[in-house]
């Protein structure tokens, strides 16, 4: 078993880019000890100054979202291309927040992680239940749809730059964070999926991550179980000393 583990912040909207510099700065001492791969995912604005600081270090770029098309009369969005320009890397896609309030569904989740990886970024897809939805015990439905028409038509050659992202709603900005079991029983899940879809060596190589208040009193809890290979972190990332504590406890 050779899969990665991954620790990606997503700062949301948050920091200029001068501030996105200073603390990719500051974070740096840290990433360059972890024994994993390190993400930061910052607003578009950040993205160069954001690229020139993590220079020379470990830590890779991320766009927080990205369109299908390659360019068009699409205002407001952002394309591959312009991305690749800018030397970003990744590209989080399908985020419960883009989701619950502009609107984002499974189709444009498939066309936006389609055209992510035909463009060489590797995506963070994101996945997850609501509180409703756990409640009404349809959490592994739910999750397995979004995953089954996010993924429609991408072959397995182009799977291999998905990471998914299993951040339940309910958790995100919430401070309540899955347990542990709770966390490995929805990744196994999404693992088994990946297997159906995709076979079971292609599923053993995919990195799951959980994300939804993971930060410094827990990561190392959730990170030791089997099938949560890394974590997608908002508020934490957004905190050098706790996101340090975090790529640690991932290191080991
Ligand atoms: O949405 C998240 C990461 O994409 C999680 O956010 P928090 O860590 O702030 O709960």
């Amino acid at each position: 078993m050779s899969r990665k583990t991954v620790i990606a912040g997503n700062w949301k909207m948050n920091k200029t880019p001068d501030e996105a510099a200073a603390l990719i700065n500051e974070m740096k001492p840290a990433a360059d000890k972890a024994a994993c791969d390190v993400v930061l995912c910052v607003p578009y604005v950040d993205l160069p100054a954001a690229v020139e600081a993590a220079k020379g270090s470990k830590i890779s770029i991320g766009a927080e979202n990205v369109h299908w098309e390659e360019s068009g009369a699409f205002t407001g969005e952002i394309s591959a291309p312009m991305l690749n320009a800018l030397g970003v890397q990744y590209a989080i896609v399908g985020h419960s927040e883009r989701r619950q309030y502009f609107g984002e569904t499974n189709e444009t989740v498939n066309k936006r992680t389609a055209a992510a990886l035909a463009h060489g970024l590797t995506v963070l897809l994101c996945v997850g239940e609501t509180l409703e939805e756990r409640e009404k015990g349809i959490t592994f439905d739910v999750i397995a749809i979004q995953l089954k028409v996010a993924l429609a038509g991408i072959s397995a050659e182009a799977f291999k730059n998905v990471i998914i992202a299993y951040e339940p709603v309910w958790a995100i900005g919430t401070g309540k964070t899955a347990t542990a079991e709770q966390a490995n029983e929805v990744n196994k899940f999404i693992r088994d999926t990946v297997a159906a879809l995709y076979g079971k060596e292609a599923a053993e190589e995919t990195t799951v991550q959980y994300g939804g208040s993971m930060n410094a009193k827990n990561a190392a809890e959730l990170l030791a179980k089997p099938d949560v290979d890394g974590g997608l972190i908002g508020g934490a990332s957004l905190k050098p000393a706790d996101f340090a504590v975090i790529l640690e406890a991932a290191s080991k």
